[in-house]
């Protein structure tokens, strides 16, 4: 750290009293130690932010603050009282509100009965939802966070379920506020209103607490960050005394390449043909209407768009996995074969014998099976090829040691083939399914937000493994939320709304603002809705 700035670490700031201040924190899983010694002070009225690699120990700290966890040792003092939080109920009623990544809603209820649940103990339903109005109605007003009260959870965008969580909070009388990386599911126009939305709640006093893998982030909205290595509070800063490169450096303990370093593409023949997807799910609803693009032989295709528009629905059918009484149709062609897009022979075991690999979106779901070990995880999907397996029996040895080699390649933490994917940390959970996949050196690599919750040590490197992947001839389609990332990567950058290809542009000759406005639906009219195809192949009805 540069000489002669504060460091905040520890002990208040004595312009503004603290509102949390945690004094030698430390908690330890069996050998893991996840918090050691942790000092921090966050002072009123700010906005704090948290960074550290994956497995750092900035999630076990928060769950600490939010009663989930209990410290082996240290104390916590909310507004300079110490106090013991046993429970969330007990963090909830010291003003604590938290704000998880994977949101903690009954997606049937509507926004009023979620926001009632839990906070009105014994009372009466009706009158809990008129006060509940009222105040909502107030909250909406003050901090800009507009949702339908009667709307049902399930109807709302992933923006506005996270404004029903924050609502929560705040309708629990939160001062306190901690998100956990609450930007990894919106759009940047939803991540721009949420900042707006805590700068407000700043202005009034509230501290805001915010736990982010994206550096940007943090220098756009924070006043002050902490950086955890390892466990360890490593160091405390103003955010307007650093810089995104000094950051990276303090998290990882090495200077970080923050861009992607990359020739340009040099596509071949096709390897992916995907004309006029159609699908239907088992509700009738249209998902994916007609799509149509190519991915080459050494280039990688990003796929763009807010989550929700059809990415899911087609990483799923090219991956050989359509959800359950969905009708799809169209062709899609791998190194000019056909695919099967429904039947017996369309499984993600044959997608793989065809020389598709896949890193899904959601690691814990489709990615892993979370109460497996990390070694058992690692060989999923390939537990039947020959060098597995010695005779009639899986050879558990060779398994453990292709397992124990590609932890030790893709920097997985802690090194233990033997932990259950569950005790891993969200980034290196992801380092398995990344390092599974990728090194199988697949034709066609589907990825699905290859590094949502990974961190920017592990981002440069997975970011360098797929461009190698390309460099090596094989084609790629990337899906991400992630704008930065699509821009830096992809060769071509196609996006998607409401279950159609919008337009194609070239990263070099594109913004963010152009594909944002792609992202939110506005008519692309110079660009074909045909992606990379030429007119030739096109269906008529495009070619029109
Ligand atoms: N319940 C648990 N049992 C065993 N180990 C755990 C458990 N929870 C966390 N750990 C370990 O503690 C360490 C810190 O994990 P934590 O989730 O706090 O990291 P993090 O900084 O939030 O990481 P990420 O950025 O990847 O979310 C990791 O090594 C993790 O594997």
């Amino acid at each position: 750290m540069a000489a002669g700035r504060d460091n905040l670490g520890g002990r208040s700031d004595a312009a503004a009293p603290a509102a949390i201040e945690l004094r030698g924190i430390s908690k330890a899983f069996g050998p893991v130690q996840a918090n050691r010694n942790i000092d921090l002070c966050v002072p009123k009225g700010t906005i704090h932010g948290i960074i550290g690699e994956n497995g750092a120990g900035k999630s076990t700290l928060m769950s600490i603050l939010y009663g989930f966890y209990k410290p082996d040792a240290g104390e916590i003092l909310v507004d300079g009282r110490p106090i013991t939080i046993a429970d969330s109920q007990t963090a909830i009623r010291a003003g604590i509100g938290m704000v998880f990544q994977h949101f903690k809603l009954v997606q049937n209820f509507t926004v009023l009965e979620n926001i009632i649940l839990g906070a009105e103990e014994g009372a009466m339903l009706r009158p809990s939802l008129s006060k509940a109005r009222g105040v909502l109605k107030q909250l909406a007003a003050e901090y800009q966070l507009n949702v339908d009260p009667d709307a049902t959870i399930e109807s709302l965008s992933v923006g506005h379920q996270q404004r029903v969580e924050i609502l929560k909070a705040l309708y629990r009388q939160a001062e306190i506020l901690i998100l956990d990386e609450p930007t990894g599911v919106l759009t940047p126009a939803e991540a721009d209103h949420l900042f707006r939305i805590l700068e407000g709640l700043r202005d009034e006093g509230k501290t805001i607490i915010l736990i982010t893998h994206k550096l940007r982030e943090i220098i756009e909205i924070t006043d002050n960050v902490s950086v955890m290595r390892r466990g360890e509070m490593v160091a405390s800063v103003r955010t307007r005394d650093t810089s995104p490169e000094e950051l990276a450096e303090l998290m990882v303990g090495r200077k970080v390449l923050l861009n992607v370093d990359k020739q340009p593409a040099r596509p071949r023949a096709p390897v992916l043909e995907v004309r006029d997807l159609r699908m239907v799910d088992d509700e009738g609803v249209e998902r994916l209407r007609g799509v149509s693009f190519d991915i080459r032989a050494g280039e990688i295709l990003g796929l763009a768009g807010v989550s929700g528009n059809g990415q899911t629905q087609l990483l799923e059918i090219l991956g050989g996995y359509p959800k359950k009484g969905a009708r799809v149709g169209g062709e899609v062609r791998m190194n000019g074969r056909p695919l099967p897009l429904s039947g017996s022979k369309c499984n993600a075991g044959q997608r793989r014998r065809d020389g598709i690999g896949h890193i899904p979106e959601d690691r814990q779901v489709e990615g892993l099976i979370m109460d497996f070990a990390a070694w058992e995880n690692v060989a999923f999907g390939w537990q039947d090829a020959p060098e597995f397996n010695k005779g009639w029996l899986m050879d558990n040895t060779a398994i453990r040691a292709d397992a124990a080699e590609k932890m030790e390649r893709f920097d997985v933490r802690p090194r233990d083939p033997n932990l259950a994917a569950r005790n891993f940390s969200g980034g290196n959970q992801q380092k398995i399914v990344v390092a599974r996949e990728i090194e199988r050196n697949p034709d066609l690599l589907l990825i699905g937000q290859p590094t949502r919750g990974v961190d920017i040590g592990a981002i440069e490197f997975i970011h360098k493994r797929i461009v190698e992947l390309r460099d090596a001839g094989k084609a790629i389609l990337l899906v991400s939320v992630e704008l930065d990332e699509i821009l830096s990567l992809s060769d071509r950058v196609a996006v998607m709304f409401d279950g159609c290809i919008m337009g194609e542009r070239l990263p070099d000759q594109t913004t963010t603002g152009e594909l944002g406005l792609l992202m939110a639906g506005v008519t692309d009219a110079d660009a074909p809705a045909t992606a990379g195809i030429p007119p030739e192949d096109q269906h008529p009805e495009e070619r029109a």
